[in-house]
């Protein structure tokens, strides 16, 4: 069976700029698909080659097997949120949903099923424009869901979240995939997606820098970040992983192992029954390799 998306050797051209740049990825339904890439990698570019808005260069991309544009029922198939979406801001949230929802023949009850899913039934009456972001981001998911289809595809829908609308868009995005759902959701800050996402594809200028399921990735990355522990007396720890040829900073009531995990370091405490009263896996994070990878800084952007 075709994947929900599959995404190959997409390139797009714009004069001289390599926008993207020969993308191969797919995403399967069942799970949050986080696409990551600093700011100007090139993500939206390639969802907007996906959902037709742009030609590509080269490369196909396409929804269950098809090209965007030649789906016969594209609000049924994929729902898109890109630029927070679109709205009116005179309307209500409620007549702005049920505009887009009678354009494709939906019915007035999906449109309250949805305002109440998003959490917007208490706001459903009031004007769109005075929305705080949140709920405007709020109101394009609800959008995207009209046609209660198998394939989303969001455009950096946490951009401008406070923590709890991050915290929020994480629980829905998970139970979209729980139903079944293929959820594309990119993003240039790797915290938010690196607790929702099942796989990753993460592209810098253009070009697939990693991609796979996030777990693998770590693993792959092959980094041993390091492991702090303190303790009463830990001298003895630290000789004993030295001698086995680990690099051991500190002194006697806490030290630094720089190339073990926290299972190594705990299995020479556990045969030796060293009392330690703390131990800490140092760096190796995701977001050390993403940094890495992309070339990113840590700093906002
Ligand atoms: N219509 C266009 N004309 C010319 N250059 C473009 C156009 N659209 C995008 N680009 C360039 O293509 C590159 C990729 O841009 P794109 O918006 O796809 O990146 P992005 O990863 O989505 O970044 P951001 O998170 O900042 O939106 C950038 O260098 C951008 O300036």
């Amino acid at each position: 069976m075709a994947h929900a998306i599959e995404v190959t050797g997409l390139t797009k051209h714009f004069g001289p700029v390599k926008a993207v740049d020969d993308l191969s990825f797919t995403v399967d339904e069942g799970r949050v698909t986080g696409f990551l890439g600093p700011n100007g990698a090139g993500k939206t570019t390639t969802l907007r080659m996906l959902l037709g808005l742009v030609n590509p260069t080269s490369g196909s991309a396409t929804v269950h097997g098809q090209p965007f544009v030649t789906l016969s029922d594209p609000v049924h198939t994929v729902g898109a949120v890109l630029d927070g979406g679109m709205l009116h801001p005179g309307r209500t949230g409620r007549n702005h949903l049920r505009t887009l929802a009678r354009a494709s023949g939906i019915g007035d009850r999906r449109v309250d099923e949805l305002m109440e899913l998003v959490a917007l039934r208490e706001a459903a009456n009031r004007r769109a424009g005075g929305y705080s972001l949140g709920m405007r981001q709020r109101l394009g998911l609800a959008a995207a869901l009209l046609g209660d289809p198998k394939v989303l595809v969001l455009d950096e829908p946490a951009n401008g979240l406070d923590p709890q609308g991050i915290r929020w868009l994480r629980d829905f995005l998970r139970r979209l995939a729980g139903e079944g759902r293929a959820v594309l959701v990119s993003s240039h800050v790797l915290a938010e997606v690196s607790q929702t996402a099942d796989d990753v594809v993460v592209i810098a200028k253009g070009r697939s820098v990693t991609q796979g399921p996030l777990q693998e990735i770590m693993a792959r990355s092959g980094r041993q970040g390091g492991v702090r522990v303190a303790g009463p007396d830990v001298r003895k720890l630290g000789d004993l992983l030295y001698a086995d040829g680990a690099r051991v900073s500190g002194d006697a009531h806490e030290i630094t192992v720089a190339d073990r995990t926290g299972e190594q370091v705990g299995r020479v405490i556990a045969q030796h029954q060293i009392v330690i009263s703390e131990l800490v896996p140092l760096g190796g994070s995701l977001e050390d390799v993403y940094f890495e990878l992309t070339g990113a800084t840590g700093g906002p952007s």
